[in-house]
């Protein structure tokens, strides 16, 4: 069965060009505010660590400021946690962080560390936050995700936009179609996102089992040459295109 496909628009990048100066400009609040107008079903924010894009000021303007939801990306760290629990957020995005990384390199290993997420997903979910875990394209990622008791996934399209051979790119494409049936079979809620660009969101769009998209660094880009309202307005309908 085919569910409606939402947008949310990471707007992590308008802090990445704020903070090349430092000040206030330009505003990911105010980005956010322009996402929702024109059309973003809900804002993503990854507050990382080393706090190199969003800050925690962004967060708490973030949560006053908007209303839609936020979909919190974070770190499974003591830190990230209370932060979390102060602000609660809508959602809550565990994702793997290495500080050297200039992006998120792959997805969560929801079983090599279920030790240490059962804990956050837990709290978490008691403080009624709904909590994603950012995995690979990969099954058995999707078991260890449900044996946590998270109710939902986020599989990282990043091997697949990046693919450099129409091959890969449908090898990757086709773990992602196969990840997203299985989340529907054992009843996890599936969302996808990373590098998702103009080029490579349809395919995934099209994929009916699939409810949530989050889409950043691209429409950021896309932002400088078009507007960010045009960005996401082509976007929406690309994903509306390849959904019907
Ligand atoms: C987890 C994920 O894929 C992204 O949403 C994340 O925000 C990427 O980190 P950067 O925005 O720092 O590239
Ligand atoms: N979780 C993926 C996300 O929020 C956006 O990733 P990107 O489009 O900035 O690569």
């Amino acid at each position: 069965m085919s569910r409606t496909l939402r947008l949310g628009v990471n707007i992590d990048h308008v802090a990445t060009v704020r903070n090349a100066r430092g000040g206030t400009n330009p505003d990911p609040l105010r980005a956010a505010m322009l996402a929702i107008e024109a059309g973003a079903d809900g804002i993503t924010a990854h507050l990382r660590e080393d706090r190199r894009h969003i800050t925690d000021r962004d967060i708490e303007k973030l949560m006053a400021g908007i209303d839609r939801p936020l979909n919190f990306e974070m770190a499974a760290t003591d830190e990230m946690l209370a932060i979390a629990l102060r602000h609660k957020p809508h959602a809550a995005c565990l994702v793997p962080e290495k500080r050297t990384e200039v992006t998120t390199e792959g997805g969560l290993d929801a079983i090599g560390n279920a030790g240490s997420l059962a804990r956050p997903i837990g709290e978490l979910g008691a403080a009624g936050i709904r909590v994603s875990l950012f995995i690979d394209p990969e099954p058995a990622q999707l078991d260890a995700a449900k044996a946590l008791g998270a109710p939902v996934v986020e599989l990282h399209t990043g091997a697949y936009c990046d693919a450099e051979t129409p091959e890969t790119r449908a090898h990757e494409l086709e773990r992602i179609v196969r990840a997203a049936a299985h989340a529907e079979a054992i009843g996890l809620e599936c969302h996808a996102g990373h590098g998702l660009s103009y080029a490579t969101v349809g395919p995934v769009a099209a994929i009916p089992t699939i409810v949530e998209l989050n889409i950043g660094h691209f429409l950021i880009g896309e932002a400088i040459f078009v507007g960010l309202t045009n960005a996401i307005a082509r976007m929406r309908a690309a994903m509306n295109a390849a959904r019907r």
